[in-house]
């Protein structure tokens, strides 16, 4: 088995996560994907959903063999149990690969950084991200 992990926040599901995900599936054989605790979702507005149902939700997807609550102090201790061969970055993701890259060999976790690609965020006739979604209900359904 090949491991890959993807993760990430998933609040609110749009077709842009699942793309994602299929992406990632293919950069190996087994799909772990890590939920941001709402707690470290610290880079922009906290998730409406709860953690353990985003969770729930992204296990339910096709690509996805196992999902995972991730840790609340420490994002490498699921790493280090689930020993991935490929980390794929969402193509937004702030994360800065090179440091990344030295904080797991400082581990010894050898792993490859990979980046996935995006769906077309610009779309005018998709909502094809979590913020995008929350502002169309906000314009929509508020007085
Ligand atoms: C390799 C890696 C492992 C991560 N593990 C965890 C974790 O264990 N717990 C957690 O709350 N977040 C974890 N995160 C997510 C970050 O905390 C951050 O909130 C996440 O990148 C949000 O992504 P988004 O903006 O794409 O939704 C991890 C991120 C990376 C890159
Ligand atoms: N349109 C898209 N195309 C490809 N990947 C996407 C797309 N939207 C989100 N993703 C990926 O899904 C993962 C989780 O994304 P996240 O939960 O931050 O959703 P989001 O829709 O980008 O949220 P927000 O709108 O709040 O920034 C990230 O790795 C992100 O790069």
């Amino acid at each position: 088995m090949t491991p890959v992990v993807a993760q990430g926040t998933f609040d609110l599901l749009h077709p842009g996560h699942v793309h994602y995900l299929r992406d990632a599936a293919e950069m190996g054989e087994e799909l772990h994907v890590i939920i941001a605790r709402s707690e470290n979702v610290t880079h922009k507005a906290p998730p409406v959903v709860p953690d353990q149902q985003r969770r729930e939700m992204v296990a339910a997807l096709k690509p996805v063999d196992e999902a995972h609550l991730g840790h609340p102090e420490d994002i490498f201790v699921p790493i280090e149990r689930i020993d991935p061969d490929v980390i794929a970055l969402g193509y937004d993701q702030h994360h800065d690969e090179e440091r990344l890259q030295a904080a797991l060999s400082e581990r010894g976790i050898d792993c490859e950084i990979r980046r996935a690609s995006p769906l077309d965020r610009d779309d005018p006739e998709r909502l094809l991200s979590t913020g995008r979604i929350i502002d169309r209900i906000l314009e929509e359904r508020t007085d």
